[in-house]
């Protein structure tokens, strides 16, 4: 593989995808803490918000500690390179959000969706487009369809005006010659100025694996988290990913030291638990399920009796996706009640 002197724009994920991880709770000193050390380590781009996109605080997806807005308020403010982004999914997030983000002085917004619903998404990326943001259309749970499902939607975002598209493997199930295939049918037909990114999880330890093949395929953008930080297994590391990229003289713009302390020093206290690829993250991987529904199925263990893995391995059988976390609990306690333990 030969990314030799490819420009690669790194994208944190570790204050927004990070937040399933930890329930939502991230104070606003430690946000702060982060998003400078990353902006000062020359991470371009850092996301900010509740795991499940702005306008995520719920009962079905988690009350954060802090509103969007008071994240957001408290991080751009500190900001002296890096541009902060939201994400915002269609149904969770309403153009209100997208105009307090805006307002909040965030500069990309991540339209997602499905990855067969990018119909939900045009009044969202229409209306980004025309407030002159970086206006992205995210594809979730890109392993369930094919590459020529992926374009078609794809191929709709960019009509509402989209100027990147990413592919993501919200499940981390796909393999590097899958991200191949996606990526590369993408480049293909897109508009040649519509940037491609790639967002992966490490549920099968495919990330770094996956975001070369991405990069080699045309993305320019690629997502990971400091240390992993993220749903299931976490993203792809950046710090590693950062060290690989100077490996192949391939350029990140970010310093690979100082991205090391951010994960060392910063990122690993900061976890509940460590993100590692334990039996049900990489049941994840394996079973193709939703990386946040994780922490979802671990709780209904405590809670029912019925081990995570068994539950994550029905819910990818059911072919559930982001969305449906009501149903993990429902699920837990008819597998308990057929099995007789409740
Ligand atoms: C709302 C999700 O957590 C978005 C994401 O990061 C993914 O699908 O992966
Ligand atoms: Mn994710």
């Amino acid at each position: 593989m030969n990314i030799k002197g490819q420009k690669v724009t790194l994208h944190d994920m570790s204050l927004r995808d990070g937040m399933h991880a930890k329930q939502h709770q991230i104070s606003l000193e430690q946000m702060i803490a982060v998003a400078t050390d990353l902006d000062d380590a020359g991470m371009p781009l850092i996301e900010v918000t509740h795991g499940d996109g702005l306008g995520g605080a719920s009962l079905n997806y988690g009350f954060p500690a802090h509103t969007d807005e008071e994240y957001l308020n408290a991080v751009v403010p500190k900001m002296k390179n890096a541009k902060i982004s939201a994400l915002l999914l269609p149904g969770i997030g309403t153009v209100d959000h997208l105009k307090m983000a805006k307002d909040c002085g965030v500069t990309t917004i991540r339209v997602a969706t499905h990855c067969t619903e990018a119909d939900v998404s045009e009044q969202h990326i229409g209306m980004a487009a025309k407030m002159g943001m970086d206006t992205v259309g995210f594809l979730m749970m890109a392993h369930m369809v094919s590459a020529e499902k992926v374009l078609e939607q794809a191929k709709l975002m960019q009509s509402y005006g989209a100027n990147c598209i990413y592919c993501t493997d919200s499940a981390g199930y796909m393999l590097p010659d899958e991200v191949t295939e996606k990526l590369g049918l993408l480049r293909a037909e897109l508009n040649p100025n519509v940037e491609l990114g790639f967002h992966g999880h490490h549920n099968l330890a495919m990330g770094i694996a996956n975001s070369l093949a991405a990069i080699e395929a045309g993305a320019s953008r690629i997502d990971g988290s400091v240390a992993g930080l993220g749903a299931g297994a976490g993203n792809t590391p950046l710090e590693v990913l950062v060290a690989v990229l100077d490996r192949m003289d391939a350029v990140s713009g970010v310093d690979l030291y100082k991205i090391m302390d951010v994960a060392e020093d910063l990122i690993v206290p900061l976890m509940d638990n460590p993100i590692r690829l334990d039996r049900d993250a990489l049941t994840l991987g394996y079973a193709g399920v939703y990386s946040s529904f994780l922490l979802f199925a671990k709780r209904a263990e405590a809670k029912y009796g019925i081990s995570a893995r068994d539950i994550l391995v029905e819910l990818g059988r059911r072919g559930t996706v982001g969305g449906q976390e009501d149903m993990i609990e429902d699920l837990a306690l008819t597998m308990a009640k057929a099995k007789g333990v409740l």
